[in-house]
Parts: C-alpha cells; structure tokens; sequence
C-alpha cells in the first residue's frame, strides 16, 4: 500500500445526523484512525480516495440513500470495505447491503467497541492480504474456519459468514469444480442450523417424476411403484439446509412447486392432499448463467429472483492463484491421512508449476493431479517432473498440421473439453451435443481429470 503523509485522512464516516457524525468522529481518533465526515451520498463519493482505507456508511442519507452511495462507491474503489449502518429488524436492507459488497453491517443502535473491532480487524486482514506469504507447501491445513490467501474470496468469506447467519436463500455461481457444495457445506456449518441435516440434491442427475418425488415425497400409489409413501427432502430437511445443485437444470414443470415452497413454505406431497410446512433453508448452485436461461425462458423469471437473494460468486482458481498453495497443502495433507501415509511436501518447482497451470477443472482438477501425482511416487517430496505429465495432459495439444498429428485419444479430449466449456459445463448438454449419454459425459471428466 502506498504510504500517505501521516494526516491524510484514513477512514470516511458518512452520517447526516450531525450528533451521530461527531460521536464517531471522536471515537474514531481515539481507536487511532484519522476520520473524514461526510454528511451525504454525493459528499461521500467525493471524499473517498486511494488513502481511503475504510468507510461507515449510513443507509439513511438524505441525497441519495446508503445502498446507492455503497453500489457507487464500490464501482470508484472495488477493494474499500464498506461498514453499512442500517435500522434495526431492517435486514432486507442488510441482505441488499451485502449484495452490494458491504464488508459487514451493524444494526443501530451498536457498541461503538463492536464498531471498532470490526474496523480493526478489516484493516488486520488487508495488511496480511498484502504481507503474508502464502502457507509453506508442507503446512498441514486443519479443517477450521475458511481461509484464503486471496483478497477475492476473502471478501467472499466475509459475506459468506454474514449470508450464513441471515438464513435467507442463497444461489452460489462459479465455474465447475471451483467449491460450490463445498462452500454450501461450510454455510451449513456456520449457520445456527449447523446440528440439523445438511442434504444436497442435484437436479439433473434423476428424471423428472423421481426428482419430484426426491424433493417433495409422495403417498403410497401416487405413481406406479409408489408402494409406500415417502418423505422428500424439504421435509427430511425441515430445519437444515437442502443444497439444490445444477439449479439450472430444474425441469420446467418442477419449477412453479419449488417457488411455491420457497414463497409460502408449504407443499403437497407427490399424490397427496395434505399441505405440508418445511422450514428448510436452500442453497442452490449452479454454473451455468441462470439470467441466460431466464432470458432462453427455460428458467422462470421468479424463481431466479426468489433463489437469487444472495448471490456468492466463487472465483475459478486461475484468477485465485494465491490460493493454490494453501489448498495445494490441504489437499495433501487429506491424502495422506486418507492413505495413512506420513504426507507429502511440493518443491519450490512443483508449486511454481501448479501455479502456472490455468485450472479449467479447478480446485477438483488439482485434487485429481495431487491425487494421481501422489500415487505414483514413493518419495516425500513432489518435483516438477511428477506434475508434469499430468498437467501436460490437461493443456491444449497443437493444432493437427501444426507439428505432429493428433491421436485418435487427444481428438476426443480435445472435443470433450471444448463442448464441456462451451455448454456452460452442464453435463446434461455436454451429452446432448455430443450424442452420447450423461453417464459417458461424467466417465470422461474423470478420464480428462475433470471429475
Ligand atoms: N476451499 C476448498 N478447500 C478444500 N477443498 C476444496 C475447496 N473448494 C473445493 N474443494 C474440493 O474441490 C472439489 C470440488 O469442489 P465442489 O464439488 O464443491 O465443486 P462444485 O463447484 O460444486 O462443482 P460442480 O459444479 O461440478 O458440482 C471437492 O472435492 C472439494 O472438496
């Protein structure tokens, strides 16, 4: 970080309640911060600069309200933590302020000590951002809290823990393999639901009448082989979290019952007549454009806007290169407890290579080239020359004609990963375009390392 002459103003309050903007004001001088009043939306804008290292921002300005001053501040300065104010019992504003990107929010009335921490630990965690190397290769990494090396999907994981204690539905995006159920898990595991059941059902992996059933349940004889009646998962589910994965891929006739549900959290049984109340908070994932498939009108408008109340983008791991050794680490360490084998350590080389790579399977291709990679050495150490028939098989072959031909093996590689991205990842499509079945489409991901 630049360094700035030592009175440069440091932290912005924005607050039109003269009372409430001196109040800070002086609380903030005696936490060591040098603060910048502003009385409104557009004072704000105007005072926020690259010395700016946080902002306390009200969501009742007079100008313009709080979440328009946040979307615009954050448009100017994309890595400025923003603490949101909001009124108390307002947490539809809350949520939007997160959406918005605000790094956390307090309900007023709030301990000018919460405040502070909050600030405090914002500023500790920007400074390790930029000082902290990543973790040595050999660290063991436990299974507590989230971390990450990368300034991304720490953000992420600020909004992450805020979405987790809201209990409101969650739509997680990203690419295949970047940590969707993972990340849903984790939310799971943070949320006041986290001694009840956590269930995922992936919506493209049963035809329609079973997936209705899966999720719904249904009476006895309320379709042929219906021999017993049967709870679906929003009611096994009730007070956890069901993970809706491939959301995208819910059959167009399911998707009216699952706004039902989400909107008046009620249902009927498959066959039956008896409304039925879930408590059940959803997570869906999906990593195919939903708004794409709004606009394909395959996917209904509504439901987007009732699953989307918070949207969590995970990164694909090319643009988190910084947390590859960390997860590199972990993913080991797993390994070797797994195999009960003393671990292994990546050399300087190896990790400079898995850094390199661009990842088009994420963090699921790393664990696989780790897992492969692991399996074929008797050593402690992996070298570069371990990686790198492995990575080599993942890269772009030349083009035939280029140098030598292709084989029949890479043509079918070659094609099979190209139609995979160009399909969004979506399996189901992936299948349909290249004529073969959704079972062949999951058998060649993990053929290419992809699964
Ligand atoms: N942050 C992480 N730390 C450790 N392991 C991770 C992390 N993120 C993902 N993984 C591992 O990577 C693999 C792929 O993750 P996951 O299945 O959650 O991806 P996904 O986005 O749900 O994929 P898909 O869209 O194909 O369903 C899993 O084995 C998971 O355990």
């Amino acid at each position: 970080m630049p360094r700035y002459p030592d009175d440069t103003p440091n932290l912005l309050i924005v607050d039109d309640d003269e009372t409430i903007q001196r109040l800070l004001v002086i609380a903030a001088k005696d936490n060591g911060w040098r603060p910048l009043a502003a009385s409104s939306g557009k004072e704000a804008l105007g005072a926020a600069s690259d010395a700016t290292e946080a902002v306390v921002l009200d969501h009742g300005l007079p100008d313009m309200d709080g979440l328009a001053t946040l979307i615009q501040l954050r448009e100017r300065h994309p890595d400025l933590p923003v603490i949101m104010l909001t009124g108390l019992n307002d947490a539809e504003t809350a949520v939007k302020a997160l959406r918005a990107g605000a790094a956390d929010y307090l309900t007023k009335p709030f301990e000018l000590k919460r405040l502070f921490d909050l600030l405090r630990e914002l500023r500790r965690e920007k400074k390790e951002v930029a000082e902290v190397p990543a973790p040595a290769p050999s660290s063991k990494v436990p299974r507590g809290p989230m971390r990450s090396s990368s300034p991304k999907v720490r953000e992420l994981l600020r909004r992450m823990e805020k979405a987790a204690a809201l209990d409101s539905t969650i739509l997680l995006t990203g690419e295949s393999g970047t940590g969707k159920t993972y990340f849903a898990r984790e939310i799971h595991r943070m949320s006041r639901r986290s001694g009840e059941e956590f269930i995922t059902v992936s919506c493209p992996a049963l035809p329609r009448e079973l997936l209705e059933s899966e999720l719904f349940g249904h009476e006895r004889g309320a379709f042929t082989g219906a021999t017993a009646s049967r709870a679906g998962r929003f009611e096994v589910a009730s007070k956890g979290t069901l993970f809706l994965d491939e959301i995208g891929d819910l059959p167009p006739e399911l998707q009216p019952k699952l706004l039902n549900v989400l909107q008046d959290r009620e249902f009927f049984r498959v066959g039956g007549n008896k409304l039925l109340k879930t408590d059940t908070r959803v997570i869906a994932a999906t990593n195919v454009d939903l708004r794409s498939r709004v606009q394909l009108g395959t996917f209904r408008e509504d439901l987007y806007y009732r699953l989307n109340i918070i949207e969590l983008n995970i990164p694909p791991l090319r643009e988190r290169k910084e947390d590859i050794p960390g997860l590199a680490a972990g993913i080991l360490a797993r390994i070797a407890a797994r195999r009960s084998s003393p671990g292994w350590k990546l050399s300087s080389e190896a990790q400079k290579s898995l850094i390199a790579f661009d990842w088009p399977g994420n963090v699921r291709q790393l664990e696989n080239v780790l897992e492969r990679a692991t399996a074929f050495t008797d050593e402690p150490t992996l070298h570069e020359r371990d990686l790198a028939p492995l990575l080599e098989s993942h890269r772009e072959a030349p083009a035939p004609g280029m140098g030598r031909p292709m084989t029949l093996q890479e043509l079918e590689r070659d094609a099979f990963i190209q139609t995979y991205h160009l399909s969004g990842g979506n399996k189901a499509k992936t299948a349909r375009a290249l004529g073969i079945s959704e079972r062949s489409v999951y058998n060649l991901l993990e053929r290419h390392g992809l699964k």
